[in-house]
């Protein structure tokens, strides 16, 4: 397919003469779950700060549906690390912030998240603050929020790497079926090599800075995918792992 979805071609990126994206070039066509899997250090928030216009390449081409992203059009949405919800305020109230930062108003914006609350496992606690929420709650939140601003392409920076090793393989499998059921076209960041075999159509792995792209795999496994452990997710950690590793890259 040609055109349609999010391109990135030969994008390149340096600080202060010093080059961190060197050639990255990658697709995420509609419906798609792909991640990017890098050293740490190698750009990946880079790759999503160009996305959200925070940055501006040095070179090459960034495209949605065929057409070059205008600098700092807010065309996707996304979901930061850690510390994204806003502490100050009410479930409720962090879950609508996107939008009504977008220029809806709160009352309109409080009917299109409410019916969604169950579903992202957050039913009753709507006017709870974030202090009062778990940590796997708190992400959820912060993807409703993200989800609900109905933009083309999500663009989600490890959102679980901040939890315990148990609710984060509650989390992704919870992704997975959420994914599943809605077919967002997804950009995931990821440090976390299972995760990435375990929710994605394709992974991207980078090499060190100045980062290229050192391997795409694609992951064939079918959806629902067999569960963490098993033989078919350990080959594609491996392949991951193996690349990753390689001193080559
Ligand atoms: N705005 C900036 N100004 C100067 N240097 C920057 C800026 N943003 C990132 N860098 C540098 O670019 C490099 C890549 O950073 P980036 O955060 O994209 O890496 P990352 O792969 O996301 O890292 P990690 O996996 O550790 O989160 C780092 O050396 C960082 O210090």
């Amino acid at each position: 397919m040609t055109g349609a979805g999010l391109e990135l071609r030969r994008v390149r990126k340096s600080f202060d003469d010093r080059p961190v994206l060197d050639d990255i070039s990658l697709v995420v066509r509609p419906g798609e779950f792909v991640s990017i899997v890098g050293p740490s250090g190698a750009g990946k928030s880079t790759i999503l700060n160009l996305l959200t216009g925070r940055l501006t390449p040095d070179g090459g081409e960034m495209l949605h549906d065929g057409v070059p992203l205008a600098s700092g059009s807010y065309r996707f949405a996304f979901m930061p690390q850690r510390d994204a919800l806003l502490p100050w305020l009410r479930i409720i109230d962090n879950t609508t912030l996107g939008l009504e930062v977008a220029g809806m108003k709160r009352k309109a914006a409080r009917a299109r998240v409410a019916p969604l609350f169950a579903e992202f496992g957050l039913d009753g606690f709507e006017r709870h603050f974030p202090a009062q929420l778990s940590g796997g709650m708190r992400q959820r939140a912060a993807l409703l929020r993200t989800v609900v601003q109905g933009k083309a392409v999500l663009l989600v920076d490890e959102p679980f790497g901040a939890l315990d090793a148990l609710t984060r393989t509650q989390m992704q499998q919870w992704l997975a079926a959420m994914w599943m059921r809605h077919r967002w076209t997804v950009l995931l960041i990821t440090h976390d090599v299972r995760e990435a075999a375990l929710l994605s159509d394709r992974v991207y792995v980078l090499s060190a800075r100045p980062a290229r792209i050192a391997r795409t795999i694609p992951v064939w496994l079918p959806h629902p995918r067999p569960a963490a452990g098993s033989p078919e997710v350990a080959t594609v950690e491996a392949e991951i792992l193996n690349t990753l590793f390689n001193p080559e890259f």
